[in-house]
């Protein structure tokens, strides 16, 4: 493959499971280098996605490359090169936690230290439990460990902190951005927006298997900012000419109800000093003053018409 080459490339996937048809035509690139959230509601087709990229499914249709390879006819080839954390499975229940890691670093030319990844993800007092008595949690944790401790090109994980409490979160996502920092390319998929809007690069919204969104964060929700809005309080009835004259046109200014005041449209700094300077100018100060931007979740419901669990 050629450096130039995406990470991943997929184009029209199709994925079935008999009647049901869960990825149809799925067409996504993942630059080298970047972290790309797959972010979706319950039965989007990510899992059967991600899979067909760890050449887990065989598609029924379309193409899928990852680091140039086919995930299914060069599994050999292409296996040591990437790091797989599946949700459930695929770990032998009865090795003892440490053993296993040591075991599989032992498979790689460069392996991360054993010692310091199972210290970082709070691992070094289970070592001697077998995977099958750990708790849900360090068993996800050890699962992590396992994708990442050969120093892979490229990392899928399946909902790496989903059901980790707060701290075990943030561990994982600190072990995530520092494997990004290092160059390696991850493909997450999460229910989580603040998980999506914090490590990713980019965000692929998947809806009834395609996917129907893929930018930054950012830029999503940029998308939509003719919503956002500035609301506060002063008293009722005051005139609006001068501040409507100073917000527009990209954004207007109303009281919808007495005494309530709305500036909505595209809101900058340029808008809010506009909002405060008209407010001073009469020598109010506005109360509960607040900006509500959208949201990666707004855009979400926007796009899919449903919340993401
Ligand atoms: N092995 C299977 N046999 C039959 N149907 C399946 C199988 N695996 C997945 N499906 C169905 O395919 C659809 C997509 O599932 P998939 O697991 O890819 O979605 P997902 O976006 O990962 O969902 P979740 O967020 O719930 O994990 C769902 O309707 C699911 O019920």
């Amino acid at each position: 493959m050629h450096e130039s080459d995406p990470a991943v490339q997929i184009a029209g996937l199709v994925k079935r499971y008999g009647d049901k048809t869960a990825v149809q035509g799925l067409d996504l690139i993942v630059d080298h280098g970047t972290l790309t959230a797959v972010l979706g509601p319950n039965g989007a087709g990510k899992t059967s996605t991600i899979e067909c990229c760890e050449g887990y499914r065989r598609p029924d249709g379309g193409t899928v490359r990852v680091l140039g390879l086919d995930p299914v006819a060069d599994a050999a080839r292409l296996r040591p090169r990437i790091g797989v954390m599946l949700q459930s499975g695929g770990i032998y229940q009865s090795v003892r936690a440490m053993e296993m890691l040591r075991h599989v670093a032992g498979l790689y030319a460069n392996p991360l230290n054993v010692d310091e990844l199972a210290a970082r993800l709070g691992l070094d007092s289970c070592g001697k439990t077998t995977f099958r008595r750990l708790s849900g949690g360090q068993q996800q944790r050890l699962s992590l460990a396992l994708a990442v401790v050969g120093r892979p090109e490229l990392i899928f994980l399946d909902e790496p902190t989903a059901g980790l409490d707060v701290q075990a979160r943030h561990a994982t996502w600190e072990l995530i951005e520092q494997l990004r920092a290092d160059g390696v390319t991850i493909v997450l998929t999460t229910h989580l927006l603040d998980e999506a809007e914090r490590l990713a690069d980019k965000v692929a919204i998947i809806d009834q298997g395609r996917v129907i969104a893929y930018d930054s964060p950012q830029r999503l929700a940029d998308t939509s900012r003719e919503q956002d809005a500035i609301r506060f309080e002063a008293p009722a009835g005051l005139d609006l000419t001068a501040l409507s004259i100073a917000v527009a046109p990209a954004a207007k200014a109303s009281e919808p109800t007495a005494g309530s005041y709305h500036v909505t449209g595209e809101i900058t700094p340029d808008t809010l000093a506009a909002t405060t300077a008209w407010c001073a100018s009469l020598g109010l100060m506005p109360r509960n003053l607040q900006i509500e931007q959208r949201s990666l979740e707004d855009v979400f419901l926007d796009l899919t018409g449903r919340e993401l669990r």
